[in-house]
């Protein structure tokens, strides 16, 4: 199907050649001329869908043990991110199906607050009694919230004592929530003694680096709790940040130190594992024969829990990762997400593939040991962190350290964690996680596909890790906004895909599908154009599509084809009809709204005229989400910029619509004929459809309503368009 829409694409393309009258059929060609190519992309992408499958009982034929796994939970505000989701998050992954003397979970807390610090010591403790309740009793879903929501997991064994330890863990777990509650509610910078005392002189963005080891699994038990690590790192007024990515190289350099495992798996505050074997599922692909050799990382998908009735917001992303996923992963390998990765260690230190001959090349090898000097223009000036940077590097088996932390002062840890240790090194440049995208994360992974390796897609049954989405409209476009913005600017940069291709290792179908993923924003330029097109011609009563036979089967056929493929895609991935087109309408409002604020933004940001920012999305409590059933999927409004387009572009087609059935009405008395056929009609009542929540806007009161600065400004606008188009008339 994808074929034919391609053919039809190419075939309207050839007719929009063969007839170029009018101005509205060239701009028309131009829009369609990119659709084209983005369509060539996207059938590149899913041209040869693959699928990898893991078999865990294979895996201790392969290793006689199991390799140490460092984990890293990110959260950066304690109100957006409230700590009983992420203390949630890191005891599932302390109850990992993984013996807990090879796992340690650092937590970096970029909002620097005590509540998050106290929950995860609280949760530390819980840890004690939930961690061995997981194991004892192979529960599937270890994230307490959602194992306890359920309570039909009370049921899941007959013998009377797990009813009763079930009771007890709920009860355990509903006292940690209290505890966590008033503290929430009682936080005041006074009580800040003791261990908190160290977070009383603290401000957001002007602090020093805090290190914490909340709990060390010091005998080393391997039915014990793994080492649980917060650290805060340092953050000065006049030093960038970087965001998440600044904060993954700080968990990098700290882990590194403390306990330098091969892999590293990363998560956000909310993705909580929902299959416990998942880390030993990945390593069946890493640590696999090729794998070992070309795979630098394996990322598992994402979805969410708490998706809003048949994806209204359209932000679960289940068909779309599906296909243009599956087709990723059938070529150089799967973008890396930003969570629910597993990645090798020496990557992140920026090895390549063929590192054996390229050593010299890399990191100044001499006789297969790294030179001192080079290291220390890499890796910065701590002798620790370089020491133990040398033995991944060199790919040394790894020794299990005896203890967590050479001193207790933890001189080596708060050093590398400060904001002046990356200066004039390669730390966010060519080691670590790559700064100068908000979309850190596809960045960091195309420069490691662009080295030549590969990745790949892990998602055994039951689905590995479970998120929040956002909840509302608002935290939708935000996110889009910022991955589409954050995107850009990589195909902008000097990482382009294209570059990558042309002068390192990149696939050419991998770039294409970079070339795809990349381009979002690009996008919404062309899609603004073809939508004000049919108002423009029914204003200056011209038209743009063919509307005599058979020509007007062209895109006719196409909107049907293209309709009906996609609506399959949904229904073969179990989702419904009302999905498809939420999914769809959705597509046409994100991309015309926060795709084009991502445009600007980076256009702003190019003419250095103001920086992009991350925008952190709001996670809910699990509890706070009882929504009448009547606002569920509404849209929520407010002054920000980014309902301007939306708004301005609604107004144009419902005043277009009004002249064309005024046209209709007056028909006996228009003199010249209408140039304009049902096609310019149809798409401008179909451009309403897909906005009808901001129609809805129109009319609606408090915050369902546009406000009135909006609809004022839109007016404005959507009046200098008709006058325009008027003006190019009497022209
Ligand atoms: O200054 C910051 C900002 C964010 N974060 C963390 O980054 C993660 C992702 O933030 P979130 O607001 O949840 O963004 P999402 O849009 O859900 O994130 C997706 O997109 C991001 C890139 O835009 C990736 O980094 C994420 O991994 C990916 O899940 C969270 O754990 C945050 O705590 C930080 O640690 N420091
Ligand atoms: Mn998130």
């Amino acid at each position: 199907m994808d074929s034919v829409i391609l053919l039809l694409l190419l075939i309207l393309l050839g007719y929009r050649l063969r007839s170029l009258h009018t101005f509205p059929c060239f701009v028309a060609l131009l829009c369609e001329a990119w659709f084209t190519f983005t369509w060539i992309t996207t059938v590149s992408t899913k041209w040869t869908p693959a699928r990898t499958n893991t078999y865990l009982d294979r895996l201790f034929l392969r290793v006689p043990e199991l390799p140490p796994v460092d984990v890293f939970v990110t959260t950066a505000d304690s109100v957006l991110e409230p700590p009983i989701i992420t203390i949630n998050t890191v005891l599932s992954l302390l109850a990992l199906d993984y013996p807990a003397n090879k796992l340690a979970c650092y937590v970096s807390d970029d909002g620097c607050s005590p509540l998050t610090f106290y929950a995860l010591l609280e949760a530390s403790k819980f840890a004690k009694l939930w961690v061995p309740f997981c194991k004892k009793n192979n529960v599937q879903v270890r994230a307490p919230f959602r194992y306890f929501a359920d309570e039909t997991t009370s049921n899941s064994s007959d013998l009377p004592e797990f009813k009763h330890e079930w009771l007890k863990m709920k009860e355990e777990y509903e006292q940690l929530g209290r505890k966590i509650e008033n503290a929430a509610q009682t936080s005041d910078p006074c009580q800040l003694v003791g261990e908190f005392g160290i977070f009383s002189k603290t401000q957001l963005r002007n602090h020093p680096t805090i290190i914490k080891v909340i709990w060390e699994n010091k005998e080393g038990l391997s039915d014990g709790v793994p080492h649980l690590i917060y650290i805060s790192r340092e953050k000065r007024p006049q030093h960038p940040h970087h965001y998440k990515a600044g904060a993954m190289n700080v968990l990098t350099r700290v882990s590194g130190l403390m306990t330098n495992a091969p892999f590293i798996l990363n998560v956000d505050c909310d993705m909580y594992v929902n299959n416990p074997k998942i880390a030993m599922h990945a390593l069946c692909i890493l640590l696999d024969p090729k794998g070992e050799k070309e795979v630098a990382f394996v990322q598992c998908p994402q979805r969410f829990y708490d998706a809003v009735k048949d994806d209204a917001y359209g932000n679960q992303l289940v068909a779309l990762p599906m296909y243009i996923g599956g087709g990723f992963a059938g070529l150089q390998g799967i973008i890396y997400a930003g969570t629910n990765c597993f990645h090798r260690r020496e990557v992140i230190y920026g090895l390549s593939p063929d590192h054996e001959n390229q050593n010299a090349k890399d990191f100044g090898f001499i006789n297969g040991i790294p030179s001192e000097k080079e290291l220390v223009q890499n890796f910065g000036t701590s002798r620790l962190f370089v020491e133990s940077a040398t033995h991944v590097l060199e790919g040394k088996t790894f020794t299990t350290s005896n203890n967590l932390c050479k001193s207790l002062e933890l001189e080596a840890e708060i050093q590398v964690a400060s904001c002046e240790y990356e200066y004039s090194t390669s730390w966010g440049k060519q080691v670590g996680w790559i700064y100068g995208s908000t979309s850190e994360d596809v960045l960091t992974g195309l420069i490691m596909h662009t080295k030549g390796w590969r990745s790949e897609v892990c998602s055994p049954d039951p689905m590995a890790f479970m998120g929040c989405s956002p909840q509302d409209n608002l935290g939708q476009m935000a996110q889009h906004k910022r991955w589409s913005s954050g995107l850009l600017d990589i195909f902008l940069s000097k990482h382009c895909p294209i570059f990558g291709t042309l002068f390192g290792k990149l696939q050419v179908r991998e770039c294409l599908a970079y070339i795809w993923i990349t381009n979002w924003a690009l996008r919404s330029v062309p899609e603004i154009c073809y939508a004000v097109l049919p108002a423009y011609c029914i204003i200056t009563n011209s038209s743009f599509l063919p509307n005599k036979e058979p020509a007007m089967w062209i895109p006719t056929t196409l909107f049907v084809m293209y309709n009906i493929s996609a609506l399959t895609e949904h229904l073969i991935s179990g989702l419904s009809a009302r999905t498809w087109w939420n999914n769809q309408r959705m597509g046409r409002i994100t991309t015309m709204t926060s795709c084009f604020l991502g445009f600007l933004g980076i256009m702003l940001k190019r003419l250095r005229i103001s920086d992009t920012v991350f925008e952190i999305t709001k996670k809910d409590q699990p509890s706070s989400r009882e929504c009448a059933d009547d606002t569920v999927g509404r849209f929520i409004f407010n002054e920000s910029l980014i309902f301007l387009p939306g708004t301005t572009i609604l107004l144009i087609q419902l005043i277009a619509l009004v002249i064309s059935w005024w046209g209709w009405y007056w028909k006996h008395l228009v003199t010249n004929e209408c140039a304009y056929g049902l096609g310019e009609v149809f798409c401008g009542a179909y451009l309403v459809l897909c906005y009808l929540p901001f129609l809805k806007g129109l009319f609606g009161k408090g915050k369902y309503g546009i406000p009135l600065p909006t609809i004022g400004k839109a007016a404005v606008l959507a009046y200098l368009f008709v006058h325009v188009c008027n003006s190019t008339v009497t022209n």
